[in-house]
């Protein structure tokens, strides 16, 4: 058996922490360890590349990426077993804290996400779908990225192709819109627009646009604007982030210096 293969016997399930996008997510027990499980649905999910796919999730690991501990596959539904986070998505958290989070705190934020899309970067894996919606807070404040890479699995075309009302237009690169071209600089331009996201606490990007208007919006040089709370160095960070070339942008290398040298201001 291989070891990542948690054995099902070993598993405790609790309560329903939400139904994401693949089925159902519940919290779970493992080896005297709180974990999130994911069980996959069929109809949403391919499972077979799906498999070895899983595998290569578990052989990346690092403390800002939320850790996938092992899978069930000998039997369906297939499950996913993660560490869990406690405070659950980072869109949620920012807005049931608006006013409460300090500087300190937005920062050590964008600080975390770039550590972990860095490493994502250094090990050439691509998110494909960064944003506050799909990173996870545990305690203190702690964010981690979580489903990277998980889009390429979603059987709900609705969701994969940009001309389709799911596809999440307002944090997609302009070669991403226009070609699917993903990349880390497409990464890097949705991180731009979540550093928006923690400094506007959890607000949706342009608000009360289409997807369309958006677009038009971006082809014609507009950007989103800068957040109250932010300061001119991030807002200046996140416009680099949005540079319609996507070799003009930053490194996720760069930003966690950039960013780690705000902090220590
Ligand atoms: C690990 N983990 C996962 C979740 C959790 C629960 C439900 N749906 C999801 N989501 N959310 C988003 C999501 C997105 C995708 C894309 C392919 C990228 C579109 C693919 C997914 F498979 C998911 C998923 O499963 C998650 C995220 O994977 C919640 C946790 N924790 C808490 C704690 C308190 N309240 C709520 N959740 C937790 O610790």
């Amino acid at each position: 058996k291989d070891h990542w293969e948690v054995d099902p016997q070993e598993l405790t399930l609790g309560e329903e922490l939400g139904s994401g996008q693949f089925g159902l997510v519940l919290e779970g027990m493992w080896r005297e360890k709180k974990v999130a499980v994911k069980m996959t649905r069929e109809e949403c999910m391919s499972d077979d590349e799906f498999k070895e796919e899983a595998l290569v999730m578990t052989k990346l690991s690092h403390s800002k990426l939320v850790q996938l501990y092992g899978v069930c596959t000998q039997h369906s539904p297939m499950c996913l077993v993660f560490e869990f986070m406690e405070n659950g998505c980072l869109s949620d958290y920012l807005r049931a804290r608006k006013g409460q989070l300090s500087q300190d705190v937005m920062l050590g934020m964008c600080l975390d996400v770039s550590e972990g899309m860095a490493y994502l970067e250094s090990s050439n894996f691509i998110h494909r779908d960064l944003a506050a919606r799909n990173c996870l807070v545990s305690h203190d404040h702690e964010v981690k990225v979580s489903d990277f890479g998980m889009t390429r699995f979603v059987l709900d075309d609705q969701y994969t192709s940009s001309q389709c009302s799911k596809f999440p237009v307002k944090w997609s690169a302009p070669e991403v819109i226009r070609y699917s071209k993903f990349s880390s600089k497409s990464d890097v331009w949705s991180f731009g627009v979540l550093m928006w996201e923690v400094y506007s606490e959890g607000r949706l990007p342009y608000e009360n646009r289409s997807n369309a208007e958006v677009v038009e919006s971006l082809n014609a040089g507009l950007r989103l604007l800068k957040p109250r709370l932010a300061p001119d160095a991030v807002h200046l960070l996140m416009e680099w982030c949005w540079k319609e070339k996507p070799e003009d942008r930053p490194s996720f290398a760069l930003l966690v210096h950039e960013l780690a040298s705000l902090s220590n201001i």
